[in-house]
């Protein structure tokens, strides 16, 4: 997992760790990482163009310093200062032995900018005059008639480093590169897309950070590692089987699509009950189908939701579900019913896994308030008052626990916005819950496959929700560890 923390909690680090250094060794040592980087992406650093646009804090700093080695490099490299009556000296000092210069406007050529505007810092969107500086060196061109790269210093300046909220104007960036770990603008919110490609600087931090990470981002070993190997021993019941308990005659899709998602999951085995019994089995015939979930024999966990509608008949089911001692997932449908709290006691008592899904509609109904610019922190309100794993859909999902650990969805696509790819994430992240994982890391895997999902299905065109279903397995396939298989050497 790649973790992020709060600015608070690196501050507290920076200080137990500048303790220990002489005076600037942390800004010199993040200057070289920005410097660096920044070469690479110049390829040639003589003779380039280079602007600086330097705020009044540290960040402002860590850009002076890196144009002073790139103007040691032969660089020509200009400094516009925000605000020049505060600005790190030291920084200046440095740029100007170099041979850089300062000036009002950008000059005319510029291959890469430097947003040293603000880092950690920061409080609300940019702010107009570094709107304009920033406006005027994007309106230039590079040696090459290119636009110039940007390059973010810690974080794309204009964004809330905590909640990856974007609250006003703010940079995008080609690249951020940042310091000691990453914060919560890296991964959350619509702050993570400004970062562009995001470099890690080591700058001796890690050991110093005593606060837990605010936010876990899974990798690609953390999937193959959550996702269950079959045995050759195993048979279907042993794989777990999960019930899905979504649709209606009036809506058959969600049904067909959820069960979709659970046939690409781990499981043996796949139960159907509901009204679009015949429409599923039509779909596929593997799946074991019944009218009523008390009918449906015996599963490892329950998925109710989408398409069932919010009459009595699914108040019932949903009531079945949660008074069992079973790993369930409550998505749509299912989650409206929870909000006149009726059901809340049955939900807050369970001792087993339960998981939602909400959108951010069905999200609000249920908090009774908007997941706001703190994701992260709605959805582990929702969580502890819940006392369920919940699962916020978005561009990067969130996943959050009663005990407010929070995960962060790197692999989502836009191409998953478009009805339906709800029911198939839902179906997958039971038949994950029925094969035995914990239900944060079933949410957690099933986001990521399903993201994985949306993006393989955006390579063929326009993407439904049944081409995400149809890709999944493929995709579930490529990440799955390899089965033991009874291998027989030959004499
Ligand atoms: N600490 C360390 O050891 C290390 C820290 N390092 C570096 O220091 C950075 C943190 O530096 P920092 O604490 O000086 O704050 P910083 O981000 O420069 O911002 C303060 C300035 O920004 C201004 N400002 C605020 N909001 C604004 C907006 N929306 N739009 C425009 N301006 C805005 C604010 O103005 P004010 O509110 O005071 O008027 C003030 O002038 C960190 O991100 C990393 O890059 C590295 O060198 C590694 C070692
Ligand atoms: N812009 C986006 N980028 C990435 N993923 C998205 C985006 N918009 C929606 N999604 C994902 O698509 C799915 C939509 O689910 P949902 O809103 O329940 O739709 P439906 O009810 O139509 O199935 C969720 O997994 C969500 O995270
Ligand atoms: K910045």
């Amino acid at each position: 997992m790649r973790k992020a923390w709060r600015v608070a909690d690196v501050r507290a680090a920076e200080d137990a760790l500048m303790a220990h250094l002489p005076e600037g060794t942390l800004m010199q040592r993040a200057a070289a990482g920005l410097a660096r980087r920044c070469a690479l992406i110049l390829r040639n650093v003589y003779g380039a163009h280079v602007t600086l646009l330097v705020g009044a804090g540290n960040n402002g700093g860590d850009a002076l310093y890196a144009g002073a080695i790139l103007a040691n490099r032969g660089a020509a490299v200009t400094a516009i200062l925000l605000d020049p009556a505060r600005v790190h000296e030291a920084g200046l000092k440095a740029l100007k032995d170099s041979g850089g210069r300062t000036a009002e406007q950008p000059p005319r050529t510029v291959d890469l900018i430097i947003d040293g505007i603000v880092g950690i810092g920061a409080k609300g969107g940019l702010r107009s005059g570094a709107a304009a500086a920033l406006h005027k060196a994007q309106g230039r061109r590079g040696r090459h008639g290119q636009r110039p790269t940007i390059v973010a210093v810690d974080v794309p300046s204009g964004v809330d480093v905590d909640t990856g909220d974007v609250p006003g104007k703010a940079v995008q960036a080609d690249v951020t590169v940042t310091f000691g770990c990453l914060k919560p603008a890296h991964v959350v919110g619509p702050a993570a897309p400004l970062a562009g490609e995001v470099e890690l600087v080591d700058i001796g931090l890690r050991p110093w950070l005593m606060a837990d990470p605010a936010i876990l981002v899974p990798d690609r070993k953390d999937i193959v590692n959550a996702l269950p190997k079959h045995r050759p021993t195993d048979e279907k019941y042993t794989r777990g089987v999960v019930g899905i308990a979504t649709g209606s005659k009036t809506y058959p899709g969600a049904a067909i699509l959820s069960t979709w998602g659970a046939l690409a999951g781990p499981t043996g085995m796949v139960r159907y009950a509901g009204g679009a019994r015949q429409y599923v089995v039509q779909a596929h015939p593997s799946v074991v189908a019944t009218d009523r979930i008390t009918e449906a024999g015996r599963v490892q966990a329950w998925v109710v939701g989408s398409g069932l509608g919010t009459d009595e008949a699914a108040a019932t089911a949903v009531r079945t579900v949660l008074a069992s001692s079973l790993p369930v997932v409550l998505d749509a449908d299912a989650l409206n019913l929870l909000v006149d709290g009726t059901m809340a006691d049955l939900m807050r008592g369970r001792s087993a896994p339960l998981v939602l899904t909400p959108h951010d509609r069905e999200f609000a109904r249920l908090a009774g308030e908007e997941p706001g610019p703190d994701r992260v922190a709605a959805a582990q309100r929702l969580a502890a008052h819940t006392n369920a794993v919940v699962l916020l859909k978005g561009d990067r999902t969130i996943v959050a626990t009663p005990s407010g650990q929070a995960y962060a969805n790197p692999t989502g696509s836009a191409a998953l916005a478009t009805g339906g790819t709800g029911d198939v994430l839902a179906g997958l992240l039971g038949s994950l819950l029925a094969g035995g994982l914990r239900p944060e890391v079933a949410a957690v895997t099933a986001a990521y496959l399903h993201g994985l999902a949306g993006r393989e299905a955006a390579r063929q065109g326009p993407v439904s929700a049944s081409d995400v279903a149809a890709a999944l397995r493929p995709v579930v396939n490529d990440l799955r560890p390899g089965d033991q298989e009874n291998v027989v050497t030959p004499k």
